[in-house]
């Protein structure tokens, strides 16, 4: 199997499933990947331990690979995506981990649509440096579904994912599946970003506007077809470690460019095909737009 961007995700991914047995091939940036080949990937985790697994890295996929995780930034996915031509995936099937709702367009367009699944990941994982892992939540969860995928596949694939240490579920609406993601996911990322607060201390503090994120958010999931009760998703967020950070916190602690078209523009773009208002998350995505396009 391959897993295309071998970071915070896609480096616990495949370091489970190198450690499980399977043959991995990283693909990556040629720094990244020579690190990969002489190094392994290193793991921490208070869930999986701590260890280290070699595997295969490359820049670009050579061969076909049986299952293909896209695990880049959606801002890189475009440029990562020319590491994986169609004709070498062969029959692979495509599991992007990606968060946001707007990505598998993209994907079946260039890639047979009955071979890409949805999928969503739940962790907190973060490269710390090229093969270095460090694996923060309690939890580690992917659910998949695909209206074009034959779910015997799918199921195969959650199997394997189970044996290798994630919880794994199938689903069988993709739309609801990204969408219940996106909805706590959003929130989370836009305020504990603005506020360069943890999930803690964004629930502590800010909890009037969280709130109010989370209602206007949940109103846009159900009406793209999620069941996105508020008081669940609230529960979501309330049970999560207080010292959580998101992704798009991180990368703007970084200076990397940020996921606010994949994770507000979904949400924006949805409000606006539903007729619905979003004044909060378009406030916020603009103040961090602005905040990037200065720095
Ligand atoms: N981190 C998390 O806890 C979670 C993240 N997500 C989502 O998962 C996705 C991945 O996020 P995350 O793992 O944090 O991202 P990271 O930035 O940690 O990892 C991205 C990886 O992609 C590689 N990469 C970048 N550009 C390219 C390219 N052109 N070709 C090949 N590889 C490339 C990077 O290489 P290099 O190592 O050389 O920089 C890096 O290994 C995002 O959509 C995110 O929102 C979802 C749930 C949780
Ligand atoms: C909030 C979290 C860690 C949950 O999976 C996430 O998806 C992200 O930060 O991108």
């Amino acid at each position: 199997m391959a897993v295309l961007g071998p970071g915070g995700v896609g480096g616990l991914v495949g370091a489970l499933l190198a450690r499980a047995g399977h043959r991995v091939v990283c693909l990556a940036g040629a720094e990244t990947a020579g690190t990969l080949r002489k190094d392994g990937l290193h793991v921490t985790s208070g869930r999986f331990g701590a260890f280290r697994v070699p595997v295969e890295a490359d820049t670009e996929l050579r061969e076909p690979a049986g299952l293909l995780f896209v695990t880049v930034k959606e801002t890189a996915l475009a440029d990562a995506l020319e590491r994986v031509p169609a004709a070498a995936l062969g029959g692979g099937l495509v599991l992007p981990l990606l968060n946001g709702a707007d990505h598998l367009g993209p994907l079946r367009e260039r890639y047979p649509a009955e071979q890409v699944a949805a999928a969503t990941i739940r962790v907190e994982s973060t490269r710390v440096a090229p093969g270095r892992i460090e694996h923060t939540s309690p939890f580690a969860g992917i659910e998949l579904a695909g209206r074009t995928v034959p779910r015997e596949r799918l199921d195969h694939t959650a199997a394997l994912l189970r044996e290798a240490g994630f919880g794994a579920t199938v689903r069988d609406d993709e739309t609801a599946l990204l969408w219940d993601k996106l909805v706590f996911l959003a929130p989370m990322a836009l305020l504990t970003t603005r506020y360069g607060a943890t999930v803690g201390a964004v629930r502590e503090q800010r909890r009037p506007e969280l709130l109010a994120l989370l209602d206007e958010i949940a109103a846009v999931a159900r009406a793209a077809g999620a069941a996105a009760e508020p008081g669940e998703v609230l529960g979501f967020l309330e049970g999560a470690p207080g010292s959580m950070k998101s992704s798009m916190q991180r990368d703007a602690e970084a200076g990397r460019p940020l996921e606010l078209d994949a994770i507000g523009g979904s949400v924006l773009r949805a409000a606006e095909r539903h007729g619905l208002p979003a004044p909060l998350t378009a406030e916020i995505v603009a103040e961090l737009r602005a905040r990037t396009a200065r720095s």
